[in-house]
């Protein structure tokens, strides 16, 4: 038998040769670091190939780490650099009308002393995150450029850096003073931020936060394998034609439009936070109006609309321990007609050996 490190090298070999073969075919570009390359890898027909590289490069990348390396590497750092990108707004402050710009270009730009700003993007420049063409000059790679077009993105990693971060520093914090709380309010959140309230009241006490966690999570909704097509695609049938959706914490109503496009006449209702609904709404195209409409409704309070044919909650019970997850289901029983479906999307813990362990790490982080 060939040895791993054999095995794993062929199996890369073939899943690029498959990559490429597929951009040739398509008239793509080249894969690389490039500004203009783009994601020339997204979508369905490259997913498997990619899936495989990705998971023969994460364990031949650990054994080549070896075991000193696998315990140090994973690192905060990156973290600090993309914080000061999106607070000082560095990707953005990049002159646009120009390929490249002096750290005393971007330095005046952003209001940040020159010797931060070299640290910093030379920091991230080990990631890809921006590049310097010749000493002293930065250019954008794939990587910045699509931070500084993509506002979703820059969302994202505020939230990332700014709530998710500092909760996770705090969170085996949090199970020593609250061991084995189901409370919300329990977390490492609650230590980080300094308050008594759980991470939604406490968003919505800020409506800037509040709003900057709807536009990262519809950025992250876009990511491989979790765009609503996927949704849309393994929908359940429903009885009716014009059947009734109840999109329940349904944010800025990606699903529902989603769904509204795909089944021409069914009708949805979004449900979420009073802010939230008031941002999806203005958002909503006007060809949909008449189709998917907002409504404030606190999802542990009974549930308003009654007699719909699906209450389709995504990613919402995930959030909350066992005992608020029931009670969230509870709520909704007295407006259940005798065909109703409740229909939950979530990712299913794998058991053990059930996929890659580089597919059960993503898991694993959210559960
Ligand atoms: C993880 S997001 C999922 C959003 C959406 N379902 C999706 O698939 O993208 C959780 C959603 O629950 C909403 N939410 C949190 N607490 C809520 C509550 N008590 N009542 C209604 N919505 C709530 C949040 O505002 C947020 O939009």
């Amino acid at each position: 038998m060939a040895p791993r490190i054999a095995e794993l090298a062929s199996i890369i070999s073939a899943n690029t040769a498959k990559i490429d073969d597929h951009l040739n075919a398509n008239g793509f570009n080249e894969i690389s670091f490039d500004e203009n390359a783009g994601d020339v890898l997204s979508g369905p027909g490259l997913a498997a190939a990619r899936q495989a590289v990705l998971e023969a490069t994460d364990e031949l990348h650990a054994l080549m780490l070896g075991p000193a390396g696998i315990l140090t590497t994973p690192s905060h750092n990156f973290l600090i650099s993309l914080q000061a990108i999106y607070k000082f707004g560095l990707a953005t402050s990049f002159p646009a009308d120009r390929e490249e710009a002096t750290f005393a270009d971007i330095a005046s730009d952003s209001g940040l002393p020159e010797s931060y700003v070299r640290r910093i993007l030379r920091h991230a420049m080990t990631y890809r995150v921006f590049c310097e063409p010749m000493k002293g000059v930065v250019a954008h790679t794939a990587a910045s450029r699509y931070l500084a077009e993509n506002t979703l993105i820059r969302q994202w990693i505020g939230m990332v850096s700014e709530e998710m971060w500092p909760a996770a520093v705090k969170t085996v914090e949090a199970m020593m003073v609250w061991p084995a709380s189901q409370e919300p309010n329990h977390s490492g959140f609650n230590i980080a931020h300094d308050t008594e309230d759980h991470v939604f009241t406490e968003l919505s006490k800020h409506p800037e936060r509040e709003s900057r966690y709807a536009a990262a999570m519809s950025w992250f909704a876009t990511g491989p394998g979790l765009e609503p097509s996927y949704v849309v695609e393994s929908f359940p049938s429903v009885d009716s034609p014009d059947a009734l959706i109840v999109d329940v914490g349904g944010s800025y109503g990606g699903i529902s439009i989603a769904l509204a496009q795909e089944y021409t006449s069914v009708t949805c209702v979004v449900q979420d936070k009073s802010d939230v609904v008031r941002i999806g709404r203005e958002r909503l195209s006007h060809d949909l109006r008449n189709r998917v409409s907002f409504m404030e409704h606190d999802f542990f309070s009974t549930q308003p609309t009654r007699g719909a044919d699906v209450y389709l909650l995504r990613w919402i019970l995930h959030d909350w321990s066992d005992k608020y997850a029931a009670q969230i289901l509870r709520a909704l029983i007295p407006a259940l007609k005798k065909s109703a479906r409740v229909v939950l999307y979530e990712m299913i813990v794998p058991d053990l050996g059930e996929v890659s362990l580089y597919q059960e790490r993503g898991i694993r982080q959210v559960y």
